[in-house]
């Protein structure tokens, strides 16, 4: 690494210059340096079935309880003068892929830390895990912040690969730990970096270490998405990018534009930028994944669309597809699978193709040549396609001309010659300066990082709900990592099911929830009325500037605000069902508490003893 990592960017720009005044607001629990620590229910995991196997693989950080965190009050102690308050020693390390709106969370951290007393030292990992192995830091200050406030990228620190997993790799960050007398160490990442997180703290306990170990949500694929995680750090910004094509499109009336986004397991970037600016197509992974629908019979759809549009005698379109598609192509998927074994075998790269199964040889040779060889690149770090890398939209966009073709000869197909323009809006989308939103859910998640390891919490993950709310009715919260995990199965051989590691998995689309209902609803105008809409790139001031992601404000995600409100219906129930009411009274108040028992097991709340006394046979 030769970059100058936390040096001024003295080359700023305007735009970026101005950026750096804006001053992120905090909700009213985080406004002083304390706040008040509520412990709620001890929580299971998301995934009953999989929760014998995540306590045996956590024994010391599995069943944590909940926790809020509240503005002070006089009982608590908040009038603690800072010198009864030991200053803390904490590091961060950026783990995850660069995510707009990373450095707030460190800026946030920064700020809490030194609120709490101003002796505290913040530490950032420079060059991301590796840098943590090898115990190279940057004293985070003031100084250091100054130009990376508000600003895209994470080279403030840098990064380098989101595992902290082998137990090389976890005793390397131990010792760091302990040479630097951490009280606690912030990780920022994904699904995968919050799942290390996870087996990290878990070992640290175990061997007595004193750091803390706490995860923030920061993941442009906005895939870390479950019961106590509403959106990730980024996902909003990387979703009001796309709109400029759909104009260029119709302005000229020539080209398809192929637009590939990122998303790698989920298609949630997709969804949102559909929703943002209307495209005319999109393609997503879990509705292809659910059809079962194959290559040829995807190409059919889209030449559909074209040439349903070339009747009302428009030539020109756009489609969006995540980067995950690929992958959820029954047939690319077993071949990609197949690679995938052979790779784990060290077989060398240009001997694949020559041992995959006949079908899968068949396939492989069909494919046009830089597919082929995007295919063979080596693996990600959870060993899966590097699916960044693989030009999914091109290889859409060839087949969809070619069948376009012979649609013509065949007579089929009357309009003007297909005419199409790929790109992949990926690594631009990632680097941009963040949406207001990012920046404030960032700082303000960097601040609760602190007082999670302020209150000794490990194994956790700092959380706020109802962000669709204003930020004054934000609830700042931390949920124990292993509550979000679940464990997958695969069977192999006959009758064979064995099961994975425990780890906090990617979210898919929910084709039951209501953003893709939406979708569904649009779909045909999409296709046909050309009715794109302009978010305008992200806005900073005035109309629009605070617009959140809108598959966040459709959703209901208040799952805590249900609880309160299943109380209340528990108290409502007890006074209607008494012995001898009717079967149908009693049917009733059980249909409606179906819904909610899952959010009660989740969380193993009280309330789930209280259950069996409605049930009814
Ligand atoms: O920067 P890299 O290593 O190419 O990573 C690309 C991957 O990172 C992400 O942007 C975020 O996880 C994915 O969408 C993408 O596949």
């Amino acid at each position: 690494m030769n970059a100058d990592y936390g040096a001024p960017t003295e080359l700023a720009g305007p735009l970026q210059q101005r950026r750096a005044l804006y001053q992120p607001r905090l909700p009213p629990c985080l406004q002083g340096a304390t706040v008040r620590v509520e412990y709620g229910d001890a929580t299971t995991t998301i995934d009953p079935t999989g929760a014998h196997a995540v306590a045996q693989a956590f024994p010391r950080t599995y069943g944590q309880r909940l926790v809020t965190f509240l503005a002070p009050d006089d009982t608590a102690g908040a009038g603690k003068a800072v010198d009864e308050r030991p200053p803390i020693r904490v590091g961060v390390v950026f783990s995850g892929r660069q995510s707009p709106g990373g450095h707030n969370v460190v800026w946030g951290l920064h700020d809490a830390l030194k609120a709490y007393n101003p002796h505290s030292i913040l530490y950032g990992f420079i060059g991301g895990t590796e840098g943590l192995f090898a115990n190279k830091t940057l004293e985070i200050t003031d100084d250091v912040l100054a130009s990376y406030k508000n600003q895209g990228g994470f080279d403030l620190l840098g990064r380098s690969i989101d595992q902290i997993r082998s137990s090389k790799q976890v005793s390397a960050a131990m010792t760091t730990c302990q040479n630097l007398n951490l009280d606690g160490l912030v990780i920022v990442g994904g699904v995968t970096s919050n799942s290390d997180a996870a087996q990290l703290a878990e070992t640290l306990v175990q061997k007595n270490c004193k750091t803390k170990v706490v995860g923030v949500p920061v993941s442009l694929n906005g895939d870390l998405k479950n019961q106590f995680v509403e959106t990730t750090v980024g996902f909003d910004t990387v979703c009001k990018l796309i709109s400029n094509v759909c104009l260029d499109a119709i302005s000229a009336g020539k080209y398809y534009y192929f637009v590939r986004l990122m998303g790698r397991k989920a298609s949630h970037v997709a969804l949102e930028c559909a929703l943002q600016s209307h495209p005319n197509m999109l393609i997503m992974g879990e509705e292809v994944a659910l059809s079962k629908l194959t290559l040829m019979e995807v190409i059919n759809k889209i030449c559909d669309g074209v040439q349903a549009r070339a009747e009302l005698g428009k030539h020109h379109g756009v489609l969006l597809i995540p980067e995950g598609l690929i992958e959820s192509i029954p047939e690319m998927y077993a071949l990609i699978q197949e690679i995938s074994i052979l790779h784990n075998n060290n077989v060398p790269v240009t001997e694949i193709p020559t041992q995959v199964s006949p079908w899968a040889a068949a396939l492989f040779q069909f494919l046009p040549p830089f597919i082929r060889r995007e295919l063979l690149l080596h693996q990600e770090s959870d060993n899966s396609a590097q699916l960044s890398q693989i030009d999914t939209e091109q290889l859409l966009a060839h087949l969809v001309e070619a069948e376009m073709i012979k649609r013509t000869k065949e007579g089929r197909y009357k309009g003007k010659k297909f005419s199409s323009v790929c790109h992949f809006f990926g690594y631009q989308a990632r680097g941009s300066l963040p949406s207001n939103f990012d920046c404030d859910y960032a700082y303000v998640l960097g601040h609760i990082s602190l007082h999670m390891i302020a209150a000794g919490l490990t194994g956790y993950m700092a959380t706020v709900a109802n962000l669709k709310d204003p930020i004054h009715k934000w609830r700042c919260a931390a949920a124990p990592l292993t509550a979000m995990m679940s464990v997958r199965r695969h069977l192999r051989g006959p009758g064979a099911i064995p099961i994975g590691k425990p780890a906090i998995h990617p979210s898919p689309i929910d084709l039951k929830g209501k953003a893709y209902e939406l979708l569904r609803e649009k779909a045909s105008s999409f296709l046909l009325d050309d009715f794109y809409r302009t978010p305008g790139g992200i806005q900073f001031e005035g109309p629009g500037s605070d617009a959140k992601p809108i598959t966040l404000t459709i959703e209901d995600q208040d799952y805590m605000g249900d609880i309160e409100m299943l109380k209340l219906y528990l108290d409502k129930v007890k006074t209607i069902v008494k012995p001898g009411c009717s079967r149908d009274t009693l049917k009733a108040a059980i249909s409606s508490m179906i819904s909610v028992t899952h959010v009660l097991t989740v969380m193993s709340h009280p309330l789930n003893a209280e259950l069996p006394l409605y049930h009814f046979n």
